[in-house]
């Protein structure tokens, strides 16, 4: 049987890889360039990732993009908590908060998300109590250094190990906290304190982090890596390089591909899907 996550009733299966629509409600998002700051347009834009075949839309309110200010709790509240009211009513699919903030984590489950998805690895004060009260699944992401300064100098003796460990060690805690194993995910946090060297390491290695048994996350879409292996400065150029990154995340083992471009990626877990099911050869009698 496969592995899945119950977001507040809104139940996630990974049977195969499944896409989380990324809807920026930020003005200085990189990628949307800030046109979803109006609750209008990142609704509209997160139902027409639903009708792309999304399978969790993920809602953030604060950029945490190399060098992106802080928000405050009371902006960032402002801008998610609208439109996870909204997509609550207008769609059925799992919704995830991106967030930090244990206050922002309850206020955004109150309002119908079923998932948090901490880019901090819920490290920040209060943020394991919250989200085991809150019970629903937590994403635990590996960061090195802060938003603000994390791209000047990142360092790893073995950037595969490092992580890896870093995981283990936010499972464990995430668990002493009272948070079921059976809800938790992790994700190494492509492009969060890495160079791309460091970035194609985790990507080559990601099957190492499957054996921490719990889901794997993978999250490069559009990211500065692709855009330097690509030549692709402009981020909405960056679709092919994504795509080709996500679909090899699915074949080492990922579950759950956060993406902007929910179609393209769509057609690829297809093509891949079908092979997945491809009978294994009998063996030669
Ligand atoms: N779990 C998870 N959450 C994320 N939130 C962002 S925001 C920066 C961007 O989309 O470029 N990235 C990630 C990621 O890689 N994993």
């Amino acid at each position: 049987i496969s592995p899945q996550l119950d977001c507040a009733g809104r139940v996630l299966v990974l049977d195969r890889p499944r896409v989380m629509g990324i809807v920026n409600v930020t003005p200085d998002s990189f990628s949307d360039g800030g046109e979803h700051a109006s609750l209008e347009a990142a609704v509209a834009h997160a139902l027409r990732l639903a009708e792309e075949g999304a399978d969790i839309l993920d809602i953030g309110g604060e950029s945490t993009r190399p060098g992106a200010a802080e928000v405050s709790i009371d902006e960032e509240l402002a801008r998610v908590i609208p439109v996870i009211e909204r997509l609550a009513k207008e769609t059925a699919l799992p919704i995830s908060i991106d967030t930090s903030k244990p206050e922002v984590m309850r206020a955004a489950v109150a309002a119908g998300a079923g998932m948090i998805n901490d880019v901090y690895g819920l490290r920040r004060d209060g943020a394991l109590d919250a989200a085991a009260a809150l019970g629903v699944p937590v994403v635990l992401m590996h960061m090195q250094g802060e938003p603000r300064s994390m791209q000047q100098a990142p360092e790893y003796d073995d950037v595969v190990a490092e992580v890896h460990r870093f995981l283990a060690e936010r499972i464990f805690s995430a668990e002493m906290a009272g948070i079921a194993k059976k809800k938790i995910v992790v994700d190494p946090g492509f492009g969060f304190g890495k160079t791309t060297a460091h970035n194609l390491a985790l990507l080559a290695g990601l099957e190492r982090f499957v054996d921490l048994g719990v889901p794997v996350l993978a999250g490069l879409s559009r990211k500065r890596s692709i855009g330097e292996l690509t030549g692709r400065e402009d981020a909405q150029a960056r679709v092919h390089g994504s795509v080709a990154a996500h679909l090899i995340a699915a074949q080492r083992g990922a579950t759950i591909l956060r993406v902007h471009d929910v179609a393209a990626t769509v057609d690829a877990i297809k093509v891949w899907d079908a092979v997945a099911k491809v009978p294994a050869p009998r063996p030669k009698a």
